[in-house]
């Protein structure tokens, strides 16, 4: 990266994003470098992440840099440019089925340890955890978050609205959360007095202090949580909730992020699978423990570990876990027809994408027998939960949402730095036996904050530095001034995590210009209250939130406004002043590559990716004195606005338009505003012979990609696609192909 062009750096990431990525990478190049701007590409993928843990098992030409690393460096750098699709933060059977592909595809890395015993286990543990859940978003995300709906977008979606499942009032739907035991009824948090550095510690009841974090670097007014789960009241509230769902005969779905929360919620969703199985649990406990089943890792996995066994035992178990099913509720499924179940996979179902899916579709999730029923969502932590319950109140009352007349809730999310939970991954821990969970500061032995705690709760700290939080403040209230929309900040004064933020925020808000905005404070459940009513009027209200309600509500409004999170323009300007520009605000959506490997269709929107590419290209515009780059911008704007106005999108079904018909039809379009446009006339003339090509070619081109689905396709990998074969299959035009190359000389 050496070169003096500006340059974008375009993410490789994994499954549908990659493969779009495949067929719009060459369209970027053709528009970009006629503004004299480089795109890099930048492999991040899951696999690629694991290659350069382990350079010293690698030939040269197997060997990958360490590209997050390089990634991270440059967002420190004030004219970084980086366009991020979503990637997969990796769940434990996601990271083993991809160490699985790449060692069969000749890769020497070494298999994951079994168990922990040894140094060489351990350090080979600690390689593949720098892979394992949100090891990406945390590391590039070094600004806050600004997602919203552009007006294009949106006037889009009132033209042509997605259905919405209807809601009655007698849906027996809701969501279940825990009342106490939580970390939200557990949380202790502070405001440092000065720079500190701390340690957590455990001093057991039965003597030896063990230290579980050496050293946490604290800065002076950053703000640190010490929260703790009750293992034992997490494991009475599912039986209770499992109980009821039995008794009243609702369907049991199970919410969590085991993805971003990659220590915590795996072991929340495990606790979930082994009491719902616990008669057979008990009863085989020492043959599972033999095949080294981990039941965090769900029933995937211990199906996979069962295979190993004769069958006459392995049949034994599988009745005695069936047989579970008698006293226990119908659960929710991900693959009714392959009998996947809510269980299978702490992935398949993730919280910020499943609970508005559920929403959206009036209340309803899948039956084993295939059909939509009503749900008890369980999300054991209450932080955040009460807000969907919140929701569902007012679908009940009120009846679905109504895309035509619904107003939109951008957001402005506080994750710069590590903020929050973000920077919790390294501070969770499973307690290894009872006594007192300390925050201690080590030079001068005092307890900041300490918490008893048992054998198997989870305890952790959080932290968020004061300069995010003064950024997070400035960008809400530029966000306001630029929209004319009210902010609303969600925060609870009886969290305290929460009491410590309002206090930041109306110290920060005091030292800005808020005159004539509207600005105010509440706690989830009224925000969300008072947002919903406003929504229902058309009204537009921003959400300024903490960085799980980030996440949570840039998936749940757009969804019911939009349909999906991907139409949204996803920016996170870097607080070194650079840009990272994400795509849309949904994650790599497996089930897409399911259809492009089976019949050759992805229904992946790439819209987000041409939102980001927009902003990206008038970004470096305006940085660099570009001219040329500020109208190749605005004409991917209007591009944009044209493919949507045209209504050509993909579609979600085999032998209709999919993402590389779309990806065209903006090609196309972004060709023809460059070729019309009159301010740079060398430009128009370099873009006229390709706006030309493509209008001629437009049935061709449509016809060729058409000709390419309806069969099965092979991508040569999963995690590890073969590039060549990717290339091939995901740019099936030639005459579309042969014109972009033309264009670039
Ligand atoms: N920013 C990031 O890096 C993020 C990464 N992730 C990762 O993504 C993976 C999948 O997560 P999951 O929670 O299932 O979320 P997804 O957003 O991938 O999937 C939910 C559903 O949303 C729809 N969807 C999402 N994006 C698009 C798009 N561009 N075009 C059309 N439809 C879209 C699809 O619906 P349908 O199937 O009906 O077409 C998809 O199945 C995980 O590995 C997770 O860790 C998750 C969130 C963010
Ligand atoms: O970082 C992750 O794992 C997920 C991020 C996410 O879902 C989001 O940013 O919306
Ligand atoms: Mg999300």
């Amino acid at each position: 990266m050496t070169s003096q062009q500006p340059i974008i750096i375009y993410t490789l990431t994994d499954e549908a994003p990659l493969l779009a990525t495949y067929a719009f990478l060459p369209v970027v190049q053709t528009f970009a470098e006629a503004a004299g701007i480089d795109v890099q590409t930048s492999d991040i993928s899951v696999a690629a992440r694991i290659l350069a843990q382990f350079p010293e098992r690698l030939t040269e030409e197997q060997r990958v840099p360490d590209n997050l690393g390089e990634l991270g460096r440059l967002t420190q750098e004030p004219d970084t440019n980086i366009i991020k699709l979503p990637n997969i933060s990796a769940s434990m059977p996601q990271l083993l089925a991809a160490i699985k592909e790449l060692r069969e595809k000749g890769y020497d890395i070494p298999e994951y340890p079994a168990h922990d015993e040894t140094d060489e286990d351990k350090e080979i543990r600690a390689r593949y955890a720098n892979c394992l859940g949100s090891a990406v978003n945390p590391v590039l995300r070094e600004g806050n978050s600004d997602r919203r709906a552009p007006k294009a977008v949106k006037e889009y979606a009132r033209k042509h609205p997605h259905t919405m499942g209807k809601w009655s009032p007698a849906s027996r739907t809701h969501a279940s959360y825990m009342e106490h035991g939580d970390f939200y009824h557990g949380e202790k948090s502070m405001t440092l007095d000065r720079a500190r550095d701390v340690r957590m510690e455990l001093v057991t009841d039965s003597g030896p202090t063990i230290v579980l974090k050496e050293k946490v670097a604290l800065q002076d007014g950053e703000v640190i949580d010490s929260m703790f789960m009750s293992k034992k009241a997490l494991i009475d509230f599912y039986e209770e909730q499992m109980e009821d769902a039995r008794e009243t005969g609702v369907m049991f779905s199970l919410h969590v992020k085991a993805t971003m929360m990659k220590v915590s919620h795996p072991i929340v969703f495990g606790h979930a699978v082994r009491i719902f199985y616990k008669d057979a649990f008990a009863k085989h406990q020492a043959v599972l423990d033999e095949l080294g089943v981990d039941v965090n890792n769900g029933l995937g996995d211990l199906y996979a570990k069962l295979e190993t066994l004769p069958s006459a035992k392995r049949e034994e178990i599988v009745r005695d876990f069936h047989a579970c099913h008698e006293h226990r509720p119908e659960i929710a499924m991900v693959d009714s027809a392959h009998g996947i179940s809510n269980f299978h996979s702490p992935s398949d179902v993730i919280v910020d994408a499943s609970m508005p899916a559920m929403i959206r579709g009036g209340g309803k999730m899948y039956g084993a027998d295939g059909r939509p029923k009503d749900t008890k969502a369980v999300m054991p932590e209450s932080t955040f939960a009460r807000i969907y319950q919140e929701m569902i109140n007012f679908c009940k009352t009120n009846g679905a949402f109504d895309p035509v007349t619904m107003g939109t809730v951008p957001n402005v999310g506080l994750m710069a730095q590590k903020a929050e939970e973000y920077g919790s991954h390294d501070k969770t821990f499973e307690v290894p036996e009872a006594g007192v969970a300390n925050i201690v500061d080590i030079a001068t032995g005092e307890v900041l904050m300490s918490q008893n705690v048992e054998e198997g709760d989870i305890w952790r700290m959080c932290q968020v530095k004061d300069a995010p939080i003064r950024n997070w403040v400035e960008l809400a209230v530029t966000r306001s001034r630029e929209s004319g929309m009210p902010a609303l900040f969600w925060l609870d004064p009886y969290r305290p995590h929460e009491n410590e933020l309002i206090k930041k925020v109306h110290t920060y808000l005091a030292e800005l210009d808020t005159e004539g905005l509207d600005i105010q404070v509440m706690s989830q459940v009224r925000a969300m209250r008072y947002t919903m009513e406003r929504l229902i009027r058309g009204l537009d209200t921003i959400a300024v939130t903490g960085n799980i309600l980030r996440d949570y509500l840039t998936d749940l409004f757009p969804i019911l406004e939009l349909g999906t999170s991907a139409k949204m323009l996803s920016i996170v300007p870097l607080m070194a002043g650079g840009g990272l520009y994400e795509t849309g605000a949904g994650g790599s959506a497996p089930k897409h590559v399911k259809q492009l490997v089976e019949e050759n269709h992805l229904r992946w929107d790439s819209l987000g990716e041409f939102l980001a590419l927009a902003v990206s290209l008038e970004d470096l515009g305006r940085k660099n004195d570009n001219p040329k780059a500020t109208l190749v911008a605005n004409a991917l704007d209007a591009a944009t606005g044209k493919l949507l106005e045209n209504d050509k999108g993909p579609s979600r079904k085999v032998g209709e338009l999919d993402n590389r018909g779309s990806q065209f039809y903006l090609a196309m379009y972004w060709a023809q505003e460059l070729a019309e446009q009159t301010e740079d006339a060398e430009l128009a003339a370099h873009f006229k012979p390709l706006a030309e090509a493509l209008a001629a070619s437009e049935e061709k081109i449509v016809a060729e990609l058409g000709a390419a689905q309806g069969q099965h396709v092979d991508l040569g990998g999963y995690y590890y696609a073969d590039p060549e074969k990717t290339a091939t299959v995901m740019r099936p035009s030639a005459t579309f192909n042969e014109a972009l190359a033309a264009a670039r000389g």
